[in-house]
């Protein structure tokens, strides 16, 4: 591999749209938490997947309730959204949309209103603290949780999304692909967009979702969750190709995720080179950097390797992710001029000059 792909990686500004809070917490701040519980007798290797392993879907689900209850209070899940913020931001992540599900922690007094809360308060006091990084929240529904808990949860981003001050922007669907079907969320998601909530939805994650995708794609979503098997190559359809195309519906794909999870069979076979020879809009995201032991840089590292791409293209794909994010109008400008101002703009541009003579 290029040696220069990696510090590269690095400096590029980066946009984050794709990141489960509590998938993405590291091992440093795991390990805060696993200490202010050690009753619960929790080890590393019950957080996190490590390179070259590889489990299924089922074995990955597992390891966030073991993390839920390792963030189960304020006070945890304050810290726990501060570290990720932080983290992301060290890693060159200048604009962050975060997503997490609120939870009831009857042990803690945790409500889900006190969940939303938090996470708002751990963005603004990284703001406050001057992080560099813009961060705003989309609220997660889990599917396994059902419709009256989804119209629920869309009423309270709804709350939040007027009293947010513009960090609450959308909202997500997740959980396991394995359980409940979206037609029965679908009220609760039309009443989501009906009301200006953004759609990010996780659609086609495993192969049996050919009719929940085309359902959801009537919403239509604002964003798609992987995708990974829309395509008719992998048991999609031309019609699914069609509608996403059509409309014009970012991807956000997650390499490292796909390949752990074993929804895709090797890094060669991700479904990325497929919507990107289309010139789709392809957003490389982390999913759940803490679970996965990755980072937006080494997705962008991945890319790089796997599929060729070089200099010019990743920054072409980062500088893309800008108009695909959920950020309001004057935000997207002030995005788009710090990346036509970063010194490393300057680097390439005059590397692509000189490759150009
Ligand atoms: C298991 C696996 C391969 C994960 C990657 N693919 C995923 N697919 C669907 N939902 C997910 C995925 N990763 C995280 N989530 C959701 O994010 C939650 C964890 O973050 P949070 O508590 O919402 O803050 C999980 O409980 C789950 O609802
Ligand atoms: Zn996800």
């Amino acid at each position: 591999m290029d040696k220069e792909v990696e510090p590269f990686c690095r400096a590029l500004p980066k946009v984050e749209l794709h990141a489960h809070l509590n998938g993405s917490i590291s091992v440093a701040t795991m390990e805060r938490l696993i200490a202010r519980k050690p009753h619960l007798n929790i080890k590393h290797s019950m957080t996190a997947i490590h390179k070259g392993q590889r489990r299924t879907l089922d074995e990955c689900f597992q390891v966030f309730k073991v993390i839920h209850q390792l963030v189960d209070s304020e006070e945890d899940l304050l810290m726990a959204a501060k570290a990720v913020i932080r983290e992301f931001s060290e890693d060159g992540v200048r604009y962050l949309e975060l997503r997490s599900t609120p939870r009831v922690e009857t042990n803690t007094g945790l409500t889900k209103r006190k969940y939303v809360e938090t996470v708002i308060e751990a963005i603004r006091q990284c703001k406050q603290e001057d992080v560099d990084i813009d961060v705003r929240f989309l609220v997660a529904v889990d599917r396994r949780n059902g419709p009256e808990v989804a119209m629920e949860t869309v009423k309270l981003a709804e709350d939040y999304m007027l009293s947010s001050e513009g960090i609450v922007v959308g909202m997500d669907l997740s959980g396991d692909p394995m359980v409940g079907h979206g037609k029965d969320l679908l009220p609760a998601l039309q009443k989501a967009r009906n009301c200006g909530l953004k759609l990010a939805l996780h659609m086609s994650e495993v192969p049996c979702q050919k009719e929940e995708s085309e359902l959801l794609l009537t919403l239509p979503p604002d964003r798609i969750g992987h995708g990974t098997f829309l395509h008719p190559e992998v048991g999609g359809s031309w019609s699914l190709v069609h509608k996403v195309r059509e409309g014009n519906i970012p991807l956000e794909l997650c390499l490292t995720s796909n390949i752990m999870g074993k929804t895709v069979e090797s890094y060669e076979k991700h479904h990325f080179p497929y919507w990107y020879k289309l010139g789709h809009p392809c957003v490389l995201c982390t999913d759940d950097k803490g679970v996965f032991s990755t980072s937006l840089s080494q997705e962008y590292q991945l890319a790089a390797s796997t599929f060729g791409l070089d200099q010019e293209a990743l920054w072409i794909l980062s500088q893309q992710a800008i108009s695909c994010s959920f950020a309001p109008e004057a935000i997207k400008q002030q995005l788009e001029k710090r990346w036509a101002e970063h010194p490393l703009q300057l680097t390439y541009s005059q590397d692509s000059g000189a490759k150009r003579k």
